[in-house]
């Protein structure tokens, strides 16, 4: 009898080159992803060493965290000058390589955990990599994703495999139905609520149970965006039906025959019955409820209908920490978290950048107008996510409730390029980092799911989404 193996476990083997006494092993690695700010040195150490790219096929690059999301961002003057220089870096690279390549002028263009998936670069069993730690989006599909750090992206560039040390085995279980209202990043804040920033940390999850199985594939991408904000290496669900008709007919899927052959493999990418967990989470879905962030880190999550809490309600380090994040954020314990005025709304993101965001959004912002004042955006996830939602009417329905409609990239997810809060700003942001200074020196961010973020937008302050006529 074989050993039963979890899903990771089957991926891990499939992809194992070498391995030493220690553990120490060398993966074979399918996809390497590559944006513009974890790249540079990587080629320049190729050049010096006179190598090439060894799989420029399976190599994918796309600018994203620096790119201004305004018309005439092709214009480096329009960009700090390091962003110019990494964006331009970037350029130069992907042509010298070899390798695949979205610019800002190509209409896939986009942040590139929306771009992996989109263009059929991302498939089950894959291992997936890219210096960037919410690559774990990409196990949504039943791939081994996660970040790699600049010196692995050379090795990765130069060599196509990786030097890894494999991870524990963890389950989260969502079982039964959601309730009205909860979303995919209600899920995924929740677990983070649970478990904590650190509650993966040395272990790879496995997303299951019917709450999982009956998110799309893009909820399930929004899930496993997150989990590295739950400190572990990777998040993966196995592929089902929902996931084969999500990949098929994808540019880059497999065609005709070799589709056959792919689903051989696929069909057999599930954890075995009796496989070994070393840590088992589960969590009622019919117990999750719509969430916000209240301080400054994933894990500060509470229900919308919830007071912000004192730092006394914490025990150990995390009582300075809450004091520290309550003064920060700007809140006094026992305040109505759905009294918290915003000054910014930002849908987008590599978490809820994608259209059923767009249009989960939209359809709650529809025939309304965003709270006088206030600064709201909308900012796709690709160029194909954009060019959708401008089909559908939902570029409309945003600009006439008073949203700006911006090209995709990173945006105000992270200050790394025009678009940030100044300080004092407050947030309602469908992105996955609420960290001090995140979206902007002294910002402040609440996260929250798309149609959250939307009724925020309408209100003016968080808002609980049950409540939202
Ligand atoms: C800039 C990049 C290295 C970083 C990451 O690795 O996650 C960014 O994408 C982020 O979300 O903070
Ligand atoms: S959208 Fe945000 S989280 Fe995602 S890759 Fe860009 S900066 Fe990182």
């Amino acid at each position: 009898m074989t050993t039963p193996k979890t899903l990771y476990d089957k991926i891990w083997d499939a992809h194992l080159v070498d391995e030493a006494e220690d553990g120490t092993s060398l993966l074979y690695i399918d996809r390497h992803l590559v944006h513009e700010v974890t790249s540079p040195q990587a080629f320049e150490g190729l050049r010096m060493a006179g190598r090439t790219v060894r799989a420029p096929d399976k190599t994918i690059a796309v600018p994203d965290h620096n790119v201004p999301t305004t018309a005439g961002r092709e214009d480096p003057k329009n960009m700090t000058e390091d962003s110019a220089i990494q964006v331009a870096a970037l350029d130069k690279n992907a042509k010298d390589f070899g390798i695949n390549y979205y610019p800002v002028s190509d209409v896939r263009q986009g942040i590139v955990h929306i771009v992996g998936p989109e263009n059929g670069w991302t498939l089950p069993g894959m291992t997936v990599v890219c210096g960037d730690s919410h690559t774990a989006t990409h196990g949504a599909f039943g791939a081994l994703a996660h970040g790699i750090g600049t010196s692995e992206v050379e090795h990765v560039l130069a060599t196509q495999t990786l030097i890894q040390k494999k991870s524990k085995n963890m389950k989260v279980e969502i079982t039964g139905k959601l309730r009205p209202g909860v979303t995919a990043k209600d899920i995924t804040l929740s677990v983070i609520g649970e478990t904590g920033t650190a509650g993966g940390t040395g272990y790879v999850i496995e997303y299951c149970g019917e709450a999982i199985r009956d998110l799309s594939m893009e909820g399930r991408m929004t899930v496993c965006n997150m989990a590295i904000e739950g400190g572990a290496r990777a998040g993966l669900i196995a592929p089902d039906e929902k996931t084969y008709e999500y990949v098929k007919g994808r540019t880059h899927a497999p065609k005709a025959g070799q589709w056959e052959a792919a689903m051989e493999w696929w069909k057999t990418l599930y954890s075995d019955d009796d496989a070994h967990w070393d840590k088992v989470v589960t969590i009622k879905g019919e117990d999750i409820a719509p969430v916000v962030t209240w301080g400054t880190s994933p894990e500060d999550v509470l229900p919308i209908d919830a007071l912000v809490p004192a730092p006394e309600d914490f025990k150990g380090g995390k009582v300075e920490a809450a004091r520290r994040a309550l003064d920060y954020m700007g809140l006094t314990p026992g305040q109505k978290l759905s009294d918290v005025q915003i000054d910014t709304v930002f849908i987008g993101s590599c978490t809820n950048g994608r259209i059923e965001d767009l249009r989960a959004a939209a359809a709650v912002v529809k025939g309304k107008k965003i709270k006088d004042g206030l600064r709201a955006m909308v900012v796709p996830g690709s160029g194909l996510v954009r060019a959708q939602a401008e089909e559908e009417g939902l570029a409309q329905i945003f600009q006439d409730a008073g949203f700006e409609w911006r090209l995709a990239g990173c945006s105000m997810c992270l200050a790394m390029n025009p678009d940030q809060l100044a300080p004092g700003e407050r947030c309602a942001s469908t992105s996955n980092r609420n960290f001090e200074g995140r979206q902007g020196y002294k910002g402040r961010t609440h996260l929250m799911s798309p149609a959250m973020a939307a009724a925020a937008a309408i209100t003016g302050h968080l808002t609980d989404i049950r409540e939202l006529s």
